[in-house]
């Protein structure tokens, strides 16, 4: 049976370390880490995947520190894990003009933009790179980002999700409600821009936000860049299943079941259909030309990389200091405010869904790294594709080799197999995704915006 070719991202952090920390000093074959603060490295990064015809660039962000490790953050600044961390918008928007059909994928988090300024900024990138941006919505899972921006402390999980759910709603009265279809008209004889009857204010009144609208920017290509989210606890289904268009998990392949499930019955619950949201694992691949080979670069990598700083980044992702705990001893999430969606998923896996410190290190850590001959990380990529996604964030060891190692020997194995594609399609990110045109589909809460408000300016 002929295998539908799976999406590809590249999941970057323009920071030192991010999911394999602790490998930017060390002189190895394709290890630019130490220059994330130059644009060089991203642009030869992109120009790479475009030659590799990867889906989209999708870069991470955070706001501030994890939670502590060891009751300081030593090991996160010393080691440069996520710590210091560029801006992902400001990333993004320098490589429009040095790619032609490369998704850019930025991180905003609803805590650090006000829906305006945020949709200002995405419509305008937007028109700029001719539709090819996406926005992975993030809430922050970190007290030190919700200090940074003037809470006391971090909102609690759900009400994370509720405030999240309201500021989407604004950006998409905005992006969609603002200025009907036929509102620009640019008839430059008649000297009319655009049509006022056809501008409108959206008026948006909620909780944490009072919107008048209109937006000050005309629709972009895609109007609403494609929309990405990553929360896979219930709170976190039930967010991205309204809204996301790609949904990421970070998972074992047995635990990846349930939020792959989750997923598609959410859809349907929201009156979308299952392939409304495409799921992307995210996944690291460490390949050679022999299994042997692959095995000993992984192991170096291995050997190379501050375990402590995984600890901390995986713990601080939960919201739970990890260097308490020894190896074997069961960590306790219920009160975890972090995001707890990945060990809810691998937790299941063990009787009474106990699980240690050893066992969601292995599942979210060396479960998802794949090591092995291109043949074996397709026959993998199969294995994943069988469990339900649709694509993969890869993630990486180095930057750029990991990229280099997939483009040059992943891609021609997956394309023999029909797992890759050959060529771009046309049009906008959500066109190279989806088969409905460059706007939100009918389906999807945003598109009762368009044409919904009607009352003159
Ligand atoms: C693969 C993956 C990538 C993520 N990237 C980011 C990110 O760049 N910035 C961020 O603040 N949160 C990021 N998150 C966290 C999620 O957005 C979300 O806040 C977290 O998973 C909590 O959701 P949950 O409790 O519903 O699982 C990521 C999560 C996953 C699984």
């Amino acid at each position: 049976m002929a295998r539908k070719r799976l999406i590809f991202n590249a999941f970057v952090c323009p920071s030192p370390g991010h999911v394999k920390p602790g490998l930017w000093p060390h002189d190895l074959p394709g290890n630019e880490l130490a220059d994330f603060d130059r644009l060089d490295t991203w642009i030869r990064l992109a120009k790479k995947l475009e030659e590799g015809r990867f889906d989209g660039l999708f870069i991470g962000d955070v706001l501030g520190l994890y939670a502590p490790y060891g009751g300081n953050w030593d090991v996160f600044v010393r080691d440069g894990n996520r710590f210091p961390m560029l801006d992902s918008l400001i990333l993004a928007s320098t490589l429009v003009p040095e790619t032609q059909n490369l998704g850019l994928i930025l991180t905003a988090s609803v805590i650090q933009d006000h829906p305006y300024s945020l949709a200002r900024r995405i419509a305008t990138l937007d028109h700029f790179s001719e539709g090819r941006v996406g926005w992975n919505i993030v809430t922050s899972s970190t007290e030190n980002a919700h200090r940074n921006y003037g809470a006391d402390t971090i909102v609690n999980h759900d009400e994370r999700y509720e405030w999240a759910e309201e500021h989407v709603d604004a950006v998409l009265k905005l992006l969609e409600g603002s200025w009907e279809e036929g509102a620009v008209v640019r008839d430059s004889a008649r000297r009319i821009y655009a049509d006022p009857g056809k501008v409108h204010r959206i008026n948006h009144e909620g909780r944490h936000y009072r919107v008048e609208g209109p937006l000050i920017v005309h629709p972009s290509p895609q109007r609403v860049p494609t929309l990405f989210q990553a929360g896979s606890s219930p709170r976190g289904i039930d967010f991205a299943t309204r809204f996301a268009e790609g949904a990421l998990l970070l998972n074992s392949l047995e635990g990846a079941g349930n939020v792959i499930s989750g997923l598609r019955q959410g859809a349907a619950r929201h009156g979308r259909r299952p392939e409304d949201i495409k799921i992307l694992a995210a996944l690291t691949f460490v390949v050679g030309s022999t299994e042997r080979e692959a095995k000993e670069k992984w192991e170096q990598y291995e050997d190379l990389m501050n375990h402590e700083a995984l600890a901390a980044e995986v713990g601080g992702n939960i919201g739970i200091d990890l260097s308490k705990l020894d190896m074997d001893d069961p960590i306790d999430y219920s009160n975890a405010q972090g995001g707890i969606g990945k060990i809810i998923a691998e937790a299941k896996k063990y009787r009474n869904g106990v699980i240690t410190k050893r066992q969601y290190l292995q599942g979210v850590a060396r479960e998802t790294t794949i090591v092995g001959t291109p043949e074996q990380v397709a026959d993998r990529l199969e294995q994943w594709q069988d469990a339900g996604i649709d694509g993969v964030n890869v993630m990486n060891y180095l930057i750029p080799g990991t990229y280099h190692d997939f483009v040059d020997h992943v891609i021609p194995e997956l394309r023999s197999r029909g797992l890759a594609q050959t060529e771009y399609s046309p049009g906008t990110l959500r066109e190279k995704l989806f088969v409905e045109g460059p706007h939100l589909n009918r389906r999807h809460p945003g598109y009762a915006y368009r044409g919904a408000f009607t009352a003159p300016l």
